[in-house]
């Protein structure tokens, strides 16, 4: 178990937050959601409150993205939320960005610039090694105690969250807690438990359906989306030319045998989409897997009503439900539907738990509520339900191994 804020004396403390503010940017470089900002503020709010100086550190998009942008929208944001001055300091490690950190008063708080500025921050290192990155060694002088609440970005290696709780005493903030506490005991959730594999990361889907089968962690895996489209075709069903040439295109041929081999050992456990729905004449248009291929334009794009029931009623015998990705093309009208009355009959078990960014911004769009938990999580979530270890949080589990780089 990982120390959390409960284990830190705040007051008068210079803390680094890596926290996950990874977000929608819009065209003219402004956020285009703070969903992920808003969920900080419990943490940051906390820390402030009890008198620490906080160096907050977050990535933002991937080098070469649109989206690879400085932090300076989401200090700004945060200064909003936190209902207090959040500096915005254009560098992370170099001696400005140190000379801001010591400048800190209790009670204060800055925010440093995109930790992927820097190539390190790109790469996955072994917490050793990542002590001695550049990041690491140029910042931890400055610094008192990290706290990670980046549960987001735990399963990535990186020096911003492997390397510092190397050499600092690290607590896990309140979002990793409350993440950790529901995902991390997967096992103890009740029986029977139901996983439903949507979206268009089918890898990961395979490898989540693959682990948590063997591990008898499930009763019944459910597929939708474009996992589903992919476990249809390794059945054998011809779902038509627009499909089939999106799978090869997505770079998931190979998929299609994972799939075969997993409906080989566990066929009876993994339900199939039944029928699919594709756009006909400017409308949605419902065909059992009987009655396809569909035209050659027509391509799966949701799962259709009989589909909905067959999975309906293994959801209702279901105690625990959890979920990743949506069912279909959510962000079009007329394929919203699969992906809205799946995650309602789910919403309605015992316990549901709900992974994935996208999925989250689905649900809230199609305003569906009530589950038990819904992470803030994508991969990080994806890689826990399989009941597999976090690099950052082993990191904060195995604690400081070297000495805190000195200051100059
Ligand atoms: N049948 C389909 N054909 C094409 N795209 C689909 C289909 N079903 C779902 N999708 C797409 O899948 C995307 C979401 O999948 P993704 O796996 O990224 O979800 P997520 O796991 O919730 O997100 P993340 O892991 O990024 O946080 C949506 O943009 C949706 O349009
Ligand atoms: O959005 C996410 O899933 C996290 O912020 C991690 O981002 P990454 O996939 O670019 O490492």
């Amino acid at each position: 178990m990982t120390d959390t804020l409960d284990d830190l004396d705040v007051e008068g403390t210079t803390v680094g937050v890596r926290v996950d503010i990874n977000s929608p940017i819009d065209d003219d470089g402004s956020l285009a959601d703070d969903a992920r900002l808003r969920a900080h503020v419990d943490t940051l709010s906390e820390l402030l409150e009890r008198g620490g100086r906080v160096a907050v550190l977050a990535h933002q998009g991937r080098p070469g993205g649109d989206d690879f942008v400085s932090l300076e929208p989401h200090a700004e944001r945060l200064s909003t939320l936190l209902e207090r001055p959040v500096d915005y300091v254009d560098v992370t490690y170099s001696s400005g960005a140190r000379e801001a950190v010591r400048n800190l008063d209790d009670g204060d708080c800055i925010v440093l610039e995109n930790t992927r500025f820097y190539s390190e921050e790109y790469m996955e290192f072994d917490p050793d090694a990542a002590a001695q990155t550049h990041l690491v060694e140029g910042l931890a002088p400055v610094l008192d105690a990290y706290v990670n609440d980046a549960f987001a970005a735990a399963h990535r290696s990186q020096p911003s969250l492997v390397g510092f709780p190397s050499v600092l005493p690290g607590y896990a903030g309140r979002v990793m807690e409350s993440e950790l506490d529901v995902l991390g005991s997967i096992e103890e959730t009740p029986e029977p438990r139901v996983y439903v594999l949507g979206g268009a990361k089918v890898s990961d889907s395979i490898d989540v359906a693959w682990s948590v089968l063997e591990k008898g962690l499930a009763d019944h895996v459910l597929t939708a989306g474009v996992a589903g489209n992919v476990f249809l075709t390794a059945d054998g069903v011809d779902l038509g030319d627009a499909s089939t040439d999106f799978i090869y295109e997505q770079g998931y041929w190979d998929e299609i045998d994972r799939a075969a081999d997993l409906l080989d050992a566990y066929g009876e456990q993994v339900a199939l989409p039944r029928d699919v729905a594709v756009e006909r004449d400017g409308e949605r248009h419902e065909l059992g897997v009987n009655a396809l291929p569909p035209a050659d334009s027509e391509a799966a794009m949701d799962i259709g009503s009989s589909t909905l029931s067959y999975y309906e009623r293994i959801l209702e015998d279901a105690r625990t439900v959890i979920l990743n990705g949506p069912a279909g093309v959510f962000e079009e009208a007329a394929f919203e539907n699969g992906t809205r009355e799946l995650y309602n009959a789910a919403s309605g078990v015992e316990t549901s738990i709900v992974g994935g960014g996208d999925t989250a911004s689905a649900l809230r769009s199609l305003g569906v509520e009530g589950f038990s938990h819904v992470s803030t999580g994508g991969g990080a979530a994806l890689r826990m339900l399989t009941a597999e270890p976090l690099p950052a949080v082993t990191a904060l589990e195995d604690g400081p191994k070297h000495q805190q780089p000195a200051d100059d």
